[in-house]
């Protein structure tokens, strides 16, 4: 049964799916990595698509930009469609001087200036936490890969301009900033299932490195594979 933002009949989606922002990233995820790819969903040109990686199921789909977006995406194919692993590759901004541009950050927990759990338990400081199970997974295939893979906390921004000055926190090792991870990481807690987000530096926020959007869209292909490993690992 389709739900008010995917297409998909149930049974069209796997249960474990990679999670870029960028729906035309998910577009070359599909192309490139798995056999066989089929698009369950196109609604609001969020592009998801369900194929074969190495024999196994496995979809991926764009989960748009920032927590509201992606918790509408989260939700849905968690609850409805029955989805158990999630991890999200993305992009995100270094605010640490050890961590440079393309590294990749798979992130252990995500600090937020979201009120998502601030509105759920008033009072409560409730601090956001990846699977440990895919992180130590993930970053054993990093390693074994050869790439420069940092595990640690991120900040998960509402805003990508303004807002509270997250490069203060990476004085405290935090080591990147995005815009995702943390409502991710918080569905996961709710629902039980298991969560990672994997980010490739795409900008250094203290240097002023950058790049591309063509790169953004489609070259990251280090996460991508670490990514889609993890998942069938
Ligand atoms: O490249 P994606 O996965 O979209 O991730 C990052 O890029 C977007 C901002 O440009 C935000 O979604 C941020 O989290
Ligand atoms: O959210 C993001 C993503 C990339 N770079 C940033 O500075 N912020």
């Amino acid at each position: 049964m389709p739900t008010p933002h995917i297409e998909a009949q149930k049974g069209e989606i796997a249960d474990k799916i990679l999670l870029p922002g960028d729906p035309l990233r998910a577009k070359f995820i599909a192309e490139h990595f798995l056999e066989d790819a089929v698009q369950f969903n196109s609604v609001r040109g969020m592009l998801g698509f369900t194929g074969l990686y190495k024999g196994e199921r496995v979809s991926v789909m764009g989960t748009g930009m920032g927590i509201p977006s992606i918790s509408i995406y989260a939700n849905e194919l968690i609850t409805e469609y029955g989805v158990k692993k999630l991890i999200r590759v993305g992009t995100a901004g270094s605010i640490n001087e050890a961590v440079h541009v393309r590294d990749l950050v798979i992130a252990q927990a995500a600090a937020t200036t979201s009120s998502l759990v601030k509105n759920d338990f008033p009072g409560f400081d409730f601090p956001q936490i990846s699977d440990f199970d895919l992180l130590d997974k993930a970053y054993h295939i990093a390693k074994a890969l050869d790439l420069n893979a940092h595990v640690g906390n991120v900040l998960s921004s509402d805003l990508f301009y303004g807002g509270p000055d997250g490069v203060a926190l990476g004085k405290f090792g935090v080591k990147a900033i995005e815009m995702e991870a943390a409502g991710l990481f918080y569905l996961g807690a709710k629902y039980g299932v298991q969560t990672l987000a994997i980010m490739t530096i795409s900008d250094h926020i203290l240097t002023g490195e950058v790049t591309t959007s063509q790169e953004r869209q489609s070259t990251f292909t280090d996460m991508m594979k670490v990514g889609l490993e993890t998942l069938i690992a």
